[in-house]
């Protein structure tokens, strides 16, 4: 390609990795810290969320019950129960190949579980539903989703990226999606590089326009997947950043990560799984206090 894409807020085009990041950032996620260190420290004026203050209100957001799911014979959940509530930031963790990305993608239906109930927002999912696997519009409405590996569309712009799902999932006119998009960048630090396509976007700003796109929908829930694995150390602090951004804006999530620190943070619910099923699982303090030796020695590893 030659030459830069027009940028659609009619603002001046800039190097794609000029630094330092524009100043219409609500969330502002700053370089990593030198050394490379990973460190995602509460700040010093953070107020406890709602579900930290009052704990669990209402019925779940998100309920797992005996959830079980097999791929052939390979039987990769055995019985998982989770509640998730409003405003609640639960975290999963676990070695590779224990199920997490697994109960993921059974809580937005990628996966539809073998046996058990699946209860999102009010409506079952479970094995026994006939909702269908993967794309039904409800449940995209309601849960948002952020993977691995960004899954931008390269042919379309960050802008078109987060607007394409506000006018094929919510309906909205092109005009209207455009002008959420647009707020949702700005939301990420990144309405500067509005009209810019992935391949001209570092790895943490391409996560944070898939953030960006995911939370431009409106979700009830966010579902983390490893979102940081795929990038460069330097890269993942802003990220982490992000996230936490949108966890002290109340929002409910799960995230599927193995950065403790982050982990610690923000996790008002850890849950270590290995091999299908939930070996212990606790609150604020639970990377410090865990007594299984298993989730003792992950922790220790990964940390
Ligand atoms: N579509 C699939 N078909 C067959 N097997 C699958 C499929 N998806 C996952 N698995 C298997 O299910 C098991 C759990 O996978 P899952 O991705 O949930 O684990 P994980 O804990 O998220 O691992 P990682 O940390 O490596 O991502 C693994 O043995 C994996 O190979």
């Amino acid at each position: 390609m030659t030459g830069t894409p027009p940028h659609p807020t009619g603002q001046p085009d800039v190097d794609a990795f000029a630094k330092p990041e524009t100043p219409d950032t609500e969330v502002t996620p700053e370089a990593a810290p030198a050394g490379g260190a990973i460190a995602v420290e509460r700040p010093a004026h953070h107020t406890p969320s709602a579900f930290e203050k009052n704990g669990p209100t209402g019925d779940p957001v998100v309920k797992l019950a005996g959830i079980r799911k097999s791929f052939g014979d390979l039987e990769v959940l055995k019985g998982i129960d989770l509640n998730i509530y409003q405003g609640e930031h639960v975290v999963l963790i676990g070695p590779s190949g224990s199920g997490k990305s697994t109960v993921l993608r059974t809580i937005n239906l990628l996966e539809k579980p073998t046996s058990g109930s699946l209860v999102v927002d009010g409506h079952e999912y479970g094995a026994g539903s006939t909702a269908p696997r993967g794309n039904s519009l409800q449940l995209r409405r309601t849960v948002g989703m952020v993977f691995q590996q960004f899954n931008l569309f390269p042919h379309l712009t960050a802008l078109d990226n987060v607007a394409l799902p506000l006018r094929s999932v919510r309906g909205l006119s092109r005009r209207d999606a455009e002008a959420r998009a647009a707020e949702e960048l700005r939301r990420v630090g990144l309405l500067i590089r509005a009209g810019h396509y992935p391949s001209q976007l570092s790895g943490g700003q391409q996560q944070r326009v898939a953030i960006a796109r995911a939370l431009a929908l409106d979700p009830k829930v966010m579902l983390f997947d490893e979102p940081t694995s795929a990038l460069d150390p330097e890269l993942v602090g802003e990220v982490l950043r992000t996230m936490q951004a949108v966890a002290e804006s109340g929002m409910t999530m799960v995230v599927v990560t193995h950065e403790i620190g982050f982990a610690r943070e923000v996790g008002d619910l850890n849950v270590f799984m290995e091999d299908g099923v939930v070996v212990e699982s606790g609150g604020r303090g639970f990377y410090e206090n865990c007594t299984s030796p298993r989730a003792i020695e992950f922790i220790k590893a990964v940390k």
